[in-house]
């Protein structure tokens, strides 16, 4: 049975589009999320920091429940997206990850060409004319700030463009499938400085229209694109708050230690 949905609580920024709810997660034996509980606003990009093995990619992957493609890994609590529990058995796992679309570190285009790596997604979800498809096309492709430099080569390889424009043909094939929340794990940390101010950028011309929430190593750039930030150390959530306030005057000692480089 489908969960009743629930009431979203409000936010500073507006109501809540995901509510994480007493989470926590297993590696097999290894429990590696305790007891999160936050509420992300929607159409705003909200930035995951803290040490390496903090526990920022489990929580990124328990949002649409990519775990699950692995063993022995589950998680127990809950996550309202719109008020309904994603973690609920009864959630088709097929309409959560079009409605949750994620890019990856690593850009991974798929092995055909820059069309069909987007046209390819669209057809698993609708059956649209070849003009509407074109359409679709173009228009993830001009969302992914692509466009002017594939036009005119959309049938060569996805593979055959650099790492940067692999990323943001990656964006733009979760762009197509017209999900309404953008995981991003670390989309820039394989790019050079050029490749991840154009993914900046982008990031903060899709934040009017997604719930985005990225993990980065980088508090530089948590800094520029996010408006709340969560700090994590070893599987806790320890301060979530607008991301001025966390970099500026956190309220645990944990965090301003972490903010200001002394550890991590
Ligand atoms: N597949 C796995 N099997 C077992 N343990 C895992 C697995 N993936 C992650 N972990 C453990 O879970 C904890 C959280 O890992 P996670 O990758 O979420 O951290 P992170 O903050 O994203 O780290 P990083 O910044 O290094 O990517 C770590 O202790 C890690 O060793």
């Amino acid at each position: 049975m489908i969960s009743a949905e629930k009431p979203a609580t409000q936010t500073a920024a507006g109501p809540a589009k995901i509510e994480i709810r007493n989470l926590n997660f297993y590696y097999g034996e290894t429990k590696a999320l305790k007891s999160i509980n936050m509420a992300l606003p929607a159409r705003s990009v909200t930035a995951f920091i803290g040490p390496s093995g903090c526990g920022k990619s489990t929580l990124l992957r328990v949002l649409n429940r990519i775990y699950e493609l692995y063993p022995r890994q589950r998680a127990e609590g809950e996550v309202l997206v719109d008020g309904k529990n994603i973690l609920d058995r009864s959630q088709d796992l097929n309409m959560l990850r079009t409605k949750v679309g994620m890019v990856f570190q690593k850009p991974t285009p798929f092995p055909m060409s820059i069309y069909e790596n987007i046209a390819f997604g669209i057809r698993l979800y609708e059956s649209l004319s070849k003009a509407d498809i074109d359409e679709r096309v173009e228009a993830a492709l001009r969302r992914a700030a692509l466009w002017n430099e594939v036009k005119d080569k959309l049938n060569a390889s996805g593979l055959s463009l650099s790492g940067g424009q692999q990323q943001r043909l990656c964006i733009a094939r979760t762009v197509a499938v017209k999900p309404e929340i953008i995981l991003l794990d670390e989309p820039a940390s394989a790019l050079d400085p050029l490749s991840t101010a154009k993914i900046e950028e982008l990031i903060d011309e899709l934040r009017a229209d997604y719930t985005i929430v990225i993990v980065t190593h980088n508090m530089q750039q948590a800094a520029r694109v996010s408006r709340q930030t969560a700090f994590m150390y070893l599987g806790e959530l320890v301060e979530f708050d607008d991301t001025s306030k966390i970099f500026t005057s956190p309220q645990q000692k944990r965090t301003q230690d972490y903010v200001t480089g002394r550890f991590g």
